[in-house]
């Protein structure tokens, strides 16, 4: 890899709680190149989500170093657009405006009104929305109000996209359509997005590296799976591709035999 774009260096996470120091991460690294889709997997509470909050500057780290772009990331940022599993719409704005206000706050200084209007409807027609603009979050399906928070993130043209879980709260149809929607949209724009999932399917489809990580407490970076399969990707033509299974298989012996959950023990 050339000079990484983004770069996590010795990152450990130590948290005060009332029962003193409890270490979530230890001694995570890792480098990740322009327009890379990595995803982060591990058992529920191995510290998966303040390994992204970190990235997103949301969490501050107690220990080790992180670069985007060359720059240190100490604080939250637009260049870090983060999408949670459920969907952070305003209920109160309609979709064009829950897009909008986010674009007008990062992007005033560049485009003019015109401009931003266009941008707005343009990243919704992105995701498929732009037949909804004036719908309220109320008014639309979950997948749409992932869909608008997608929108929002890629609106902000985010160095890197964050997505916690982004479709965990989908029935398995939705789920798929927008993973469809993600790929599509990444391979147009070239995105380098970090997501973290609890689905080895949706890993493999998605990510060019797989990072599975040990249980915690003290979790760290247990092992990393290359998926070498080529783009575009199509779900159907993929399950008997034996690429496919090899990480798939990769990536359910880390999780079930090597990190076997300890409640499951
Ligand atoms: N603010 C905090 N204070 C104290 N402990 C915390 C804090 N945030 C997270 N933790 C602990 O750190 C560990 C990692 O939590 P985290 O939410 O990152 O896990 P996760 O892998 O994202 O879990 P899940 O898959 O269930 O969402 C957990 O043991 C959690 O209780």
């Amino acid at each position: 890899m050339n000079r990484p774009y983004l770069q996590i260096d010795n990152v450990g996470m130590v948290f005060d709680t009332a029962k003193g120091s409890f270490t979530a991460l230890v001694d995570v690294n890792l480098k990740v190149a322009r327009g890379e889709v990595i995803s982060i997997i591990g058992h529920s509470g191995c510290g998966k989500s303040t390994l992204l909050n970190i990235v997103a500057g949301l969490t501050r780290n107690t220990s080790g170093v992180l670069l985007l772009d060359g720059k240190e990331i100490d604080s939250p940022g637009p260049d870090r657009a983060v999408v949670f599993q459920n969907h952070s719409l305003l209920p109160w704005l309609t979709v064009y405006d829950n897009v909008k206000l986010a674009v007008d706050k990062v992007l005033s200084a560049r485009m003019d009104r015109r401009q931003r209007h266009d941008w707005t409807v343009h990243n919704l027609d992105l995701v498929g929305m732009s037949h909804a603009l004036d719908k309220r979050p109320h008014e639309i399906s979950g997948g749409m109000k992932q869909r608008v928070g997608i929108a929002r993130a890629l609106a902000m043209e985010p160095k890197v996209l964050l997505m916690d879980e982004p479709f965990g709260a989908l029935d398995a149809l939705t789920r798929a359509t927008l993973q469809d929607t993600l790929m599509d949209i990444q391979a147009k724009l070239g995105n380098t997005v970090i997501i973290i999932t609890h689905d080895v399917d949706e890993a493999v489809l998605l990510s060019d590296r797989i990072v599975m990580m040990t249980n915690g407490p003290s979790a760290r970076i247990g092992e990393i799976c290359e998926v070498a399969l080529p783009r575009p990707r199509r779900r159907l033509e993929l399950t008997e591709d034996p690429e496919y299974l090899r990480a798939r298989a990769a990536v359910m012996r880390f999780l079930y035999e090597r990190q076997r959950h300890p409640k499951a023990a």
